[in-house]
This record gives structure tokens, sequence and C-alpha cells, in this order.
């Protein structure tokens, strides 16, 4: 090989070398910004140790707050093993949660992924995302639902602070659960109280210790046991849906629907239409194993957040005794009328006591039950001067958003008449524990309704006292104790 021929190679690879670099300094002074500044922390580690050790004070968000006083409103960091962007910042995390599907898709820890599967809502995308979402959220929005629902929400919170009498203490944390998983059950697929339910329950509760886990998967791990009871319960919502199925086909279909399944089997995908050659193409519905995995993880707010934002409430009223009050005098108010009017209550009764309504935006506001959502970029994008590089992980923040006095004045302090002031419009860019855009969630008013009935009669029949007991943030927000209570019947 001769000299010439090595000069020449290196030129070449010289002329490549600099074209790669001269593209690149003009893709990035394209974006006119640069990747948010930052640190990544240890190898490996990254900055976790500090985010999980902020996650068990009284002030998560502290770990946010040091870093946007160094870096800015958004930043970069290493946590869960992950290199991630940090917005803070309002307007970003509206952009992130707007720019769904063909700029940010969903980014879950591991274990989320596997235990939760492709089909997973949370996990899919693009139209298939849109249409299952728009059936989700068509049925649960919907009056008819609110109006059916109201009735079951009433017997199962009469039911169990009924039980309540006889108990010496009671741990709202587990007693709320009770009341939203048998609720949210009848609600997907009709399943009364009864040896099913207690199944599910059962199932449903090993399935979820995994969520936020080591994603390390053999006999023993807690993934493992967590899949397995996944499996069970696939089983016997396959076995619902099959049933559901059959009875259908055998009568014909009718237009009423009472649960998701019901959705969710009379869809039939627009593949149906005629296509351009004016042939009718098959019709498509949903494949059962999507539909089992879909009705599986809308188990979730039944077990998580709607609990939790209802123990939060009892938490928050209990240190705020004016605000109990006001909140006592609005509901007993509405429940004289119903008894001088001999009524029952409907699900608007319900949702227009606006003292309520502000109890219930405050605490979520305060609870931060999502603290945020995590998407990765699928290209590179400019927002407000950031970069974020194709294939980075972003975390919308919320809890530093609706903890931030730029935002709301006294930000630590439950005060929910701040909201006769901002109202609780739900494309308030500060405002957003049920997320916003295409995956805004469709159980909003669901959850709004089921913390409101749980109040009302809560406050009407029954005065508390709390024991010592504290917030948890990590890995999800919780009571240390559960939130103990003793309780005195009115
Ligand atoms: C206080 C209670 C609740 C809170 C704080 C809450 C919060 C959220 C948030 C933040 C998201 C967006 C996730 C993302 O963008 O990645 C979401 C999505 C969702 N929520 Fe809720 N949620 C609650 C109750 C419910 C209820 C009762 C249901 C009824 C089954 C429900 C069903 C869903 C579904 C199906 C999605 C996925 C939507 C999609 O990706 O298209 N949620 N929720």
């Amino acid at each position: 090989m001769g000299w010439g021929f090595v000069l020449m190679m290196s030129l070449l690879m010289g002329i490549v070398v600099a074209g790669w670099f001269w593209y690149k300094h003009k893709e990035e002074k394209k974006m006119k910004s640069g990747i948010p500044k930052g640190s990544l922390g240890w190898p490996f580690l990254g900055e976790t140790l500090d985010f999980i050790a902020c996650g068990y004070t009284s002030r998560p968000v502290s770990f946010m707050d040091k870093r946007k006083l160094l870096h800015g409103n958004v930043f970069k960091t290493h946590i869960l093993g992950t290199p991630i962007i940090v917005s803070t910042d309002p307007d970003v995390n509206k952009v992130v949660l707007q720019n769904h599907g063909n700029t940010f898709v969903p980014a879950y820890p591991k274990s989320i992924r596997l235990l939760l599967g492709p089909s997973s809502i949370l996990q899919m995308n693009g139209n298939l995302q849109k249409r299952v979402h728009a059936l989700i959220a068509g049925f649960l929005r919907s009056p008819q639902l609110k109006t059916s629902i109201t009735t079951n929400i009433e017997n199962s919170v009469r039911q169990t602070l009924g039980s309540w009498q006889h108990m010496q203490l009671v741990r709202v944390q587990q007693e709320t659960k009770k009341i939203t998983f048998q609720v949210l059950v009848k609600v997907l697929m009709s399943v009364d109280p009864g040896e099913d339910l207690e199944f599910m329950k059962r199932e449903f509760e090993e399935f979820i210790k995994g969520l936020i886990c080591l994603p390390i998967k053999f006999p023993g791990t807690r993934l493992y046991k967590s899949l397995k009871a996944k499996e069970r319960l696939v089983k016997m919502v396959e076995k619902i849906l099959k049933e559901r199925k059959l009875g259908m086909a055998k009568t014909g279909e009718n237009s009423v629907v009472n649960d998701a399944v019901d959705v969710l089997l009379r869809d039939i995908s627009e593949e149906g239409d005629d296509d351009e050659q004016g042939e009718t193409k098959e019709k498509q519905s949903l494949p059962l194993d999507y539909m089992s995995g879909n009705i599986i993880e809308m188990m979730i707010p039944g077990e998580e957040t709607v609990p939790m934002a209802m123990t939060l409430a009892v938490k928050f009223l209990g240190d705020s005794p004016v605000a109990l009050h006001q909140l006592m005098e609005e509901n007993m108010e509405l429940k004289k009328q119903k008894m001088n009017c001999g009524e029952d209550y409907s699900w608007t009764d319900y949702l227009s006591l606006p003292f309520t309504q502000n109890v219930i935006s405050e605490t979520l506001r305060l609870a931060n039950i999502i603290n945020g959502v995590w998407r990765k970029a699928v290209k590179d994008i400019d927002i407000k001067g950031y970069l974020i590089p194709q294939g980075w992980c972003v975390l919308a923040s919320f809890i530093s958003v609706h903890m931030d006095e730029e935002n709301y004045e006294h930000p630590y302090r439950f005060h929910p008449w701040r909201w006769e002031r901002l109202g609780t419009a739900v494309n308030n860019n500060s405002f957003t524990p049920f997320g916003g855009g295409q995956r805004l969630c469709p159980g909003i008013e669901l959850s709004r309704l089921e913390i409101s009935i749980f109040l009302h009669h809560l406050i009407t029949s029954y005065r508390w006292v709390a024991e010592e007991d504290h917030i948890i943030y990590f890995p999800t927000v919780r009571m240390k104790r559960k939130l103990p209570i003793s309780v005195t019947r009115l």
C-alpha cells in the first residue's frame, strides 16, 4: 500500500469528519439553543439517591427546587437509571403534553412497561391510542354513566361508612380503596360484590405491587409474582369478555351500553368502511388481549389514585377546621334540601357544590398523586429555547408547577378558597393533576364524582379525630400509617 493511498484516505476521512462537524454545528445553530444545563451525577447512580431522599421528606419538590436555582426551570439530570430532562415550566409541560405521538411518546420505567404490556393504552401511540382513548372517554364522561353509577357509588360509600361505627380505629387509606375498587369494577365489567370481586381485588393488589420494582423476572422476584397475578386476572377478564360476546351474538347487539366491556366489544374500527375500490373491508374489533389488558389497567385508579385523593382530602380537612366547617355547612344544606323534598341525589347535585369542588381541586394540587409524566423525544425539539434531543427522556413535572410560588401564593398551605378566584379550568397550564393534551385523563369527572359523594356522606354522618401521620411521596404518594382516625357518628 503506497503513501499516496494512505494520504488520500486520510484526506477523505478528514473531509468526512469536517463535514460531520459542520453538519452538527449547523443543526445545533438551527436549534438556536442548547441542551438544558444540569448534572448527570455519579456514574450509573446519577442523582437518584438525592431524588429518593427528597421523596421521603415532606418537600419532595426540593429535588427540583435546588436544581432550578442552579440551572433554570428546565434542567438535565440522571434518575432511576435514565438521563432525563426535567421541566418545571408550565409552558414547556404544555408543549410536552400536547405534542404527543409525533414528537413525544410515553417512556415509563421498565417494570411498568413489562407489567402493562405493549397493548396498554399508556404505551400505545398514534391512531390506536386515539381510538381507544375516544371510546373510553366517551363512555366515562357520558351523563348516562354518571346517572347510573351515582347510586352504586352511594351504596358503596354508605356500606363502608356504616361499618366504621363498630371500628375503634379506621385506616382511611384502606377503607377508601374498598369503595373505589368496587365502583370501578362495576363501571368496567358490571361485576357486583361477591367472590369474583374478592378474587380480583386480591390478585390486583398482588399485580400492582410490582409496578415500581427492580425489573428482574425469575421465580420469587416481585416482578415475577406480579406478572403471575396479571395472568390470573387476564384469564378472568377474558372469560367475562367471551361470555358477554357470546351473549351479544345470541341476543343480537342492543344499543344499551352498561360498562367498559360493552364499549370495547361494540367498537368496530374504521377499517369497516368501504375502501377505494368500493369493496367493504373486513370489520376489525380490538383483539381480546388488548381489551383485557386495558380493562385491567383501568383498575389502577380504583386502587391508587382515587382512594389516595379521598384519603388526602380527609387529612387536609382534619388539619384545616375552617375549611372543614364550610364544607360541612355546604353539604348539610344539600342533605336538608334532599330530605325535605324526599328526592334522590343526582350526580349534578354533588358536582354543583362549589366549595366541595374547590376542596377537591386544592387536594389534587397539594397531593400531586401523579407527580408528572415521563415521555421520550422521537425527534429533536426546541421548546422555549431549550433543546430536547431525539432519544432523551423528559419528565414534565406537575408537582413543581403546583408547588411554585410563581403560580400559587403560599403553595404549601391548604387553601381551597384560592379556587374561587382561579376557577377549575381544565386547560390551565399551571393545574394539571389529570395531565393534558391527547392523553388527558378520561376519568376526571368520574373521580370528582366519587370524591364528592364520599365527602358528602362522610361529613354529614361522622366527626373524626386523626392520629399523627404523614405523607410519603416515593415511590408513590401514600400515608405512612394509612391515616388512622377515630370516628363518632352524628
Ligand atoms: C384522582 C384520580 C386520577 C388522577 C389524579 C389521574 C391522573 C391521570 C393522568 C395524569 C393521566 C395522564 C397520563 C399520561 O399522560 O401519560 C391519566 C391518564 C388516564 N387515566 Fe387517569 N387519573 C385519575 C383517575 C382515573 C379514573 C377514575 C379513570 C377511570 C378508569 C382513569 C383512567 C385513565 C386512563 C384510561 C388514562 C390513559 C389515557 C390515555 O393515555 O389516553 N383515571 N390519569
